[in-house]
């Protein structure tokens, strides 16, 4: 009976393997033979731990989803490795994170332990307290032709046009597609120091797209006037929104075509509206309102990160109802469990792509897909939005709208499993197929 509560719950052993290791320690001393249970008892708890956490890596999403239903819209607290994280839902409590001060729960900490920039990116130093400048910044497809039809893996291509794109966006078209660089960059590698600089720079004399107006140069633009940033800081910034948008742009287009192509019903609708809409107007929400919906509702129900808001404490943080952040410790939103919950949604695991258009009074959320609310939390909270959410929703519905215009495409593993979890995050997995066959020239617009 209680192995089974043990088994069950994380916090019953926990408390029986403390009571234990107290009244043994007291014991040991008269008996000695003891000390072997003790000890045995300590490495039981060690693996516990260990267990939890590699659970927790392989099925984080769940973890958190099932942790969520139970506490019944109170505080909880999941074993991440390393770390324990407190989830809050209420909307006291996301105001209350909203409001903390910057040096109390930091983002930037969490970005920190994510990528591991010192070892990630050359050592470079990332800050746990943002500073108050803020963040400033705020191929080769593999391919089968079998007849007329491409077969791709859906997930790889995401990722490699996503790359592109952001590449011309982050460099602009000339870097982005810049061979002289390339070039020198390989003679940088493999010429003696002394001479390799002055050889790139001879290859690269013509390059002129460092003057160009890019994204990159957008970002250092903005980087703050007065105590300016290191180029070590620079890059480690740059590198940072880089590694940010890419993977998260990537997943959420795939995400979004494997939403489109397992619920085909909605490809002829949204063929019409974006057929009727010019180029110009694409990305103006109330001029396409079906694509705006379809892809609010994949954001909602494919949300792939579980927790859309993280904070780790730099110092104690006690919000109301007797909450104790410890210093080390994060506080988190399950907002994908909370886009779930038929209490916030009705019927809220069926996938709807028009939802928020019947919703007309949208208390569900806020208007449209690159808007934030504390209902809406896909793009944070408050004071710390995404900056990138309008990019983003820019890109999915540039990549839905080339899809539906130049092709027609299948999903032969629709009844599959289509994601995997890697801790709080679900990803696509890589071995989903897409058919796509190139549309006639009347069927297809030039997109
Ligand atoms: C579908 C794609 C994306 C999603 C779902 C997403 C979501 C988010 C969320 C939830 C946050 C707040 C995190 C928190 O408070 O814990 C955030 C922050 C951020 N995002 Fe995105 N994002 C996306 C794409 C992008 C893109 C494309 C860029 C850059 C071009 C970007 C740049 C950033 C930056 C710089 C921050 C930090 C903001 C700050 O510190 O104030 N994101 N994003």
């Amino acid at each position: 009976m209680l192995g089974t509560l043990m088994e069950k719950n994380p916090l019953v052993s926990s408390f029986v393997v403390l009571i234990l290791t107290t009244s043994l320690s007291v014991v040991t001393e008269l008996n000695p033979l003891l000390e072997c249970v003790k000890v045995s008892l300590l490495i039981y708890k060690s693996l516990e731990t260990k267990f939890f956490s590699i659970i927790y890596l392989l099925y984080g999403a769940s973890v958190i989803d099932k942790a969520y239903i139970k506490s019944n819209g109170l505080p909880f607290q999941v074993t991440t490795p390393g770390r324990r994280y407190h989830m809050v839902t209420s909307l006291l409590h996301i105001e209350e994170i909203n409001r903390a001060p910057l040096d109390v729960l930091s983002l930037h900490a969490v970005a920190k332990d994510f990528l591991q920039p010192k070892d990630t990116m050359h050592g470079f130093e990332w800050k746990d307290v943002r500073g108050v400048e803020g963040t400033g910044f705020v191929c080769a497809l593999r391919t089968i032709l079998t007849g007329d039809r491409y077969v791709v893996p859906l997930y790889e291509m995401c990722k490699t046009v996503i790359t592109r794109l952001n590449c011309s966006v982050f460099f602009g078209k000339e870097l982005a597609e810049d061979r002289d660089s390339t070039f020198a960059a390989e003679l940088i590698r493999l010429l003696p120091k002394a001479i390799s600089r002055f050889t790139a720079s001879y290859f690269t004399r013509n390059y002129t797209s460092s003057a160009t107006n890019d994204g990159l140069q957008w970002l250092i633009d903005r980087a703050p006037k007065k105590n300016a940033w290191s180029i070590d800081r620079l890059v480690g910034e740059v590198m940072g929104v880089w590694y940010g948008s890419l993977h998260t742009l990537s997943i959420a287009v795939t995400f979004a075509l494997l939403d489109l192509y397992s619920h085909p019903s909605y490809i002829t609708p949204l063929r019409a509206e974006i057929s009727s809409t010019s180029l110009a107007d694409f990305n103006t929400p109330s001029a396409t309102p079906l694509l705006d919906n379809f892809l609010s509702e994949s954001a909602r129900l494919s949300a792939f990160e579980s927790t859309g808001v993280r904070r780790q404490a730099l110092q104690t943080f006690t919000p109301s109802d007797g909450l104790r952040i410890n210093r080390g410790e994060w506080v988190c939103i399950p907002h994908r469990s909370m886009m779930r919950d038929d209490s916030n949604f009705a019927d809220a695991l069926t996938f709807d792509g028009f939802r928020f258009l019947k919703d007309s009074g949208r208390s569900s959320r806020d208007s449209y897909t690159a808007d934030a609310s504390d209902k809406w939390l896909i793009w944070g909270i408050g004071r710390i939005l995404c900056p990138g959410r309008f990019y983003a929703s820019a890109v999915l519905k540039l990549m839905v709208l080339r899809m539906l215009l130049r092709y027609d495409c299948e999903l032969p593993q629709a009844s599959e499993e289509r994601s995997f979890q890697w801790g709080s995050t679900v990803m696509p997995k890589g071995g989903i197929m897409l058919v796509a066959r190139e549309r006639g020239d009347g069927e297809a617009v030039s997109a």
